[in-house]
């Protein structure tokens, strides 16, 4: 990346402390110690029932997702002119190394591809209110498995999205495919590369955000850097699971969306892969009506869920004068 460019640093009140305490009270889900569990063994037979299921889901993840971090690497290893399968504002899946994030520049380089192929999402505004356009993935030629092997994870991490979006309807008094019909297709897979940065003190590896769609599924090397207001520890085989913007307003607030950020680090490049689990672009993001009634009114006007993450890519790709479009701004 060069010399740092100022692009780079910081407003003193969002810089990182580097000596940060690790946060307690992480939840963390032991799926391993359900392995063996027969359902008709107890009486909380279906919420463990649904574990089971994620037990196998987790150990298939895993394995992909050793696969998948290797052929990141692979592919961050290369220089700029093997990297050529460029994003720009119209193309907007592929290679990237100026994300902006909060109209600051992220210590990082990305590689995106969409799950379903080709992802319909409505045009730039310039081409009329109605349109819609597709994004349509671009593959490197090298490493040559990169592609399989996003593919593969992406089959993987979808069965297991599935069913803790189920888990999350259960947990909200809903069946558990409540989420199931707002799912045609709006999936997406970043690989991330934080390299050493000289300016820890002053930079970020991705500056702080809550993620707009509705669930993340995060798998980070064993490098530390990921702060959600304090430090998360990395643990071997273990997934962080985000709700996104769009279960807070799904859930009526009972799901907060949860604001994060990346530390960058002078002697460790640190690599992480988060799975976005989206809505279709033509979703109209609303609280569920079985969530509200007069006690507890909807907080936020209804939006559209694609024309908001068009609006919202557009900003990650150079610095902005105006405000990025958040969620706050449909609060009722
Ligand atoms: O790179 C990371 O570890 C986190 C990335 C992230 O939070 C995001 O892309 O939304
Ligand atoms: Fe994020």
């Amino acid at each position: 990346m060069g010399e740092v460019d100022p692009a780079f640093i910081q407003v003193v009140k969002h810089r990182p402390k580097l000596a940060a305490t690790h946060a307690e009270g992480i939840p963390l889900i032991y799926l391993a110690a359900l392995a063996g569990y027969s359902p008709s063994d107890s009486p909380v037979t279906a919420s463990l029932a649904t574990f089971e299921g994620l037990v196998a889901e987790m150990g298939e993840a895993c394995k992909k997702w050793e696969r998948i971090e290797q052929e990141a690497r692979e592919f961050f290893r290369r220089g700029l002119e093997e990297k050529k399968v460029r994003r720009d504002e119209r193309r907007v899946v592929g290679y990237y190394e100026v994300e902006h994030t909060k109209n600051m520049r992220d210590w990082k380089e990305v590689f995106d591809c969409t799950v379903q192929e080709p992802t319909l999402v409505p045009a730039l505004p310039e081409d009329g209110e109605e349109a819609v356009t597709e994004w349509i993935n671009q593959w490197p030629e090298y490493p040559p498995g990169l592609r399989e092997a996003c593919e593969e994870y992406a089959q993987e991490l979808e069965k297991l999205a599935y069913k803790l979006m189920g888990l999350i309807a259960q947990s909200l008094g809903l069946p558990a495919n409540r989420f199931d019909e707002f799912y045609k297709g709006q999936t997406s897979i970043r690989l991330d590369h934080h390299p050493l940065c000289p300016v820890p003190h002053l930079s970020l590896g991705v500056g702080r955000h809550k993620d707009s769609g509705a669930l993340t599924i995060l798998a980070q090397d064993r490098v530390e850097g990921l702060e959600m207001k304090r430090k998360i520890k990395p643990i071997p085989a273990a997934f962080i699971i985000n709700a996104g913007d769009i279960i807070q307003v799904w859930s009526n607030e009972t799901y907060e969306s949860v604001e994060h950020r990346v530390m960058v680090n002078s002697e460790k490049e640190k690599f992480s892969i988060p799975f976005f689990f989206n809505p279709s672009h033509c979703t109209i993001v609303q609280q569920l009506k079985e969530l509200t009634d007069e006690y507890n009114p909807p907080k936020y006007r209804p939006y559209n869920w694609g024309k908001y993450l068009v609006t919202r890519k557009g900003s990650h790709f150079k610095k902005l004068d105006v405000e990025i479009l958040r969620i706050y701004h449909f609060e009722i």
